[in-house]
């Protein structure tokens, strides 16, 4: 792929309000962004989408920093690739660091859709002219939520995800369920539960939930296995599912009806669309999750959700759901409940300069040999 430079910029940005679950609330949001250019001036763009602290994953901003400066950055020097799918192998010598991996190989196959000319969602077969878009609500208040909802399916979003915990469950969501009886509502519980929990999860199957994701722990499939036997409401599976093995084993073993697919957990688009591509023969439903990021991802997010498995409205939101500018010009709009799946070369959105240099922390240039 010819690279001439490879630049990191370290950006924090304040959100419009805190996004709480019963993990972390998360008010500034730390981020990286790669700018990969090639000998001939194109540049490809990507983003770190680790947290600031490993609440989520084991990932943080300064884990992905070491990794990208110290491993990953000198491995491409070391090996040239002609295609991005050759940095995901190249990459699966490093063990994890998933995010990491994905920061830099979203930013060469958005490099790579540019210099066919071609967009980045075409390049990943993608064949979905707009994607329906979906919208996360995250705070511990049930009258904050029911506001927040009401907002949100004012400019349209087509469904309505809510953090759950033990704590904070059946009443939540009927209040929100007596409000919009026909609203499509799914419930996120990041692991807070389980199995001695499994009398609060089975009540929730008259909710009529479009699905429970991941309510038990982060790195099992097993017991939630057992779980999806006891209960109706759909299992999807997000923090258990980092790798495409994972998908396959989940999926064999009945811990799923869904997956959530994520580009930075799973270690980036190749990965993600092998999942995709499992499921969809195996025809189990995915949606792309979110991880409050800025442009550069959520634009990644709307390439990826253009393929033809992607059926259920994910949580890509409008940029104005988290920042008051974004760093990419246009920003990300939802229009009627969808977002264009843009048909210029590569993401299909430029940098907006100015914003990155209002949120820019840190940068760092690295140049290959000639
Ligand atoms: O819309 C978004 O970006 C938020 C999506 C979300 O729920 C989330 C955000 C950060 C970390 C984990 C999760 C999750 O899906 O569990
Ligand atoms: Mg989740």
């Amino acid at each position: 792929m010819n690279i001439a430079e490879i630049e990191l910029y370290v950006i924090q940005m304040p959100l419009k309000s805190p996004f709480v679950t019963h993990l972390e609330a998360v008010n500034d949001r730390k981020g990286i962004i790669v700018k990969v250019t090639c000998k001939d001036g194109v540049s490809g763009f990507g983003e770190g989408v680790a947290f600031s602290t490993p609440w989520y994953t084991e990932e943080t901003v300064t884990t992905s920093l070491h990794m990208l400066k110290d491993i990953l950055i000198p491995l491409l020097q070391k090996h040239p690739i002609k295609h991005p799918e050759e940095a995901s192998k190249l990459f699966s010598s490093i063990r994890r660091n998933n995010m990491a991996k994905a920061a830099l190989e979203t930013a060469l196959w958005d490099l790579y859709a540019k210099s066919q000319t071609k967009p980045l969602s075409k390049i990943l077969n993608g064949t979905r002219p707009a994607i329906a878009s979906g919208v996360v609500v995250a705070t511990d208040s049930t009258v904050k939520a029911i506001q927040q909802i009401e907002q949100y399916l004012e400019q349209g979003y087509q469904r309505i995800k809510v953090k759950i915990n033990p704590n904070q469950d059946y009443a939540f969501l009927a209040e929100i369920r007596r409000h919009y009886p026909d609203l499509p509502i799914m419930a996120d519980a990041n692991s807070s539960y389980s199995l001695q929990d499994i009398d609060r999860l089975k009540a929730l199957d008259d909710l009529n939930l479009m699905m429970i994701e991941q309510p038990l722990a982060h790195d099992d499939i097993i017991e939630h296995a057992q779980l999806q036997k006891e209960i109706r409401t759909p299992i999807c599976l997000d923090e258990s599912i980092v790798t495409f093995e994972d998908a396959r084993k989940a999926i064999e073993f009945g811990s799923c009806k869904v997956i959530n697919i994520k580009v930075g957990r799973v270690g980036g688009l190749y990965e993600a669309k092998r999942i995709h591509d499992y499921c969809f023969e195996k025809g189990i439903p995915v949606w792309c999750g979110g991880m409050i990021e800025f442009g550069i991802s959520r634009v990644h997010n709307i390439a990826l959700a253009s393929l033809p498995g992607f059926s259920i409205p994910g949580d890509i939101s409008a940029s104005s759901r988290f920042w008051e500018e974004d760093i990419i010009t246009p920003e990300v709009t939802v229009e009627n409940g969808f977002i264009t799946v843009p048909e210029s070369p590569g993401i299909g959105y430029e940098i907006n300069e100015n914003r990155l240099q209002e949120v820019l922390l840190a940068k760092k240039t690295f140049t290959f040999p000639k």
